[in-house]
């Protein structure tokens, strides 16, 4: 007998979800947002950049709320100012190793299993093939050190319309440097919004390309607001992800659509109304079942 609705929420409660607390929560400081996390029901966060609070801060608030840090990003360039990465910058290469050992340095004591690479917009005057070529060279030295730390590196495609320029803005793009990387360590970050704001297919290029994600992430698009409030398919996609056995995260990262104070809180109901789980336990019932509606 061919499983039916039911059997689709049983699969999905098995889908582990992480707050992403760079974009959730965001009306106080950071590191309070952990415990805004928790009070919501997560056990589990992502961060774009931990690094204004020592990582000692981080391993307290963690501990003190049962709450698992799942993935960051290396340092990428001054942000504040407008850098989006340097992993493809020929005259940053210095920066960005450094930046390997600074963000090892708190995915070690963190315990954190993931770190995220953001390759950059191509610098003015240096020619694609080049920025190319030294993300490729960052990246190998990269996946190496995690590699030896126990940690996976992702590469994650961004749209190319809210970041012109972007050099890995599809997942064909990232495809091909993973490739030239050629190392186990390094997968596919799968933001659904930026493949879809690309025009892609969330459920077709996940279909074609699962066994290479190492991460997920998810908001709505066209707005980057909440599940459920824009043109992607979730149902679809999660159950996808169910019927193709994804064990890993999705790290809900998108931009509240009431960012007023308690915003985050009170548009959390795509969870529920998707049969997923705020709190992440592996334990429950339906991790890799087939469901077809
Ligand atoms: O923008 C995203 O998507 C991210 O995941 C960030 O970490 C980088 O901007
Ligand atoms: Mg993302």
């Amino acid at each position: 007998m061919p499983a039916g609705y039911d059997d689709c929420l049983t699969a999905r409660a098995a889908l582990r979800l992480a707050a992403n607390v760079s974009l959730l929560f965001a009306d106080r400081p950071l590191l309070q947002r952990v415990a805004a996390a928790a009070a919501a029901g997560f056990t589990a966060v992502e961060c774009q950049f931990p690094y204004e609070a020592p990582a000692a801060a981080w391993a307290a608030e963690l501990r003190r709320h049962g709450v698992r840090l799942v993935l960051h990003n290396l340092p990428a360039g001054d942000w504040a100012a407008g850098e989006r990465g340097i992993a493809c910058h020929p005259d940053r290469v210095a920066e960005f190793r450094a930046g390997i050992a600074r963000a090892l340095d708190y995915a070690t004591t963190l315990a954190v299993p993931q770190l995220n690479v953001i390759a950059g917009v191509v610098p003015p005057g240096v020619a694609r093939g080049v920025a190319l070529a030294t993300l490729v060279d960052n990246l190998r030295v990269a996946a190496e050190a995690c590699a030896a730390a126990g940690i996976g590196l992702r590469l994650e495609p961004i749209n190319s319309l809210d970041i012109p320029g972007f050099l890995v803005d599809t997942v064909d793009v990232a495809l091909e440097v993973l490739r030239r990387v050629d190392h186990p360590a390094l997968q596919l970050q799968f933001d659904v919004y930026h493949v879809a704001r690309m025009g892609g297919d969330p459920v077709a290029l996940w279909r074609r390309h699962h066994a290479v994600v190492g991460h997920v992430q998810w908001a709505d698009a066209p707005g980057r607001h909440e599940p459920l409030t824009g043109a992607i398919d979730f149902a679809a996609l999660a159950d996808a992800m169910c019927e193709t056995g994804w064990t890993g995260w999705i790290g809900a990262e998108y931009l509240p659509a009431d960012a007023a104070s308690g915003g985050t809180e009170r548009g959390l109901g795509w969870i529920e109304r998707l049969g997923l789980h705020r709190a992440a336990d592996p334990g429950r019932a339906g991790a890799g079942e087939g469901c077809k509606r």
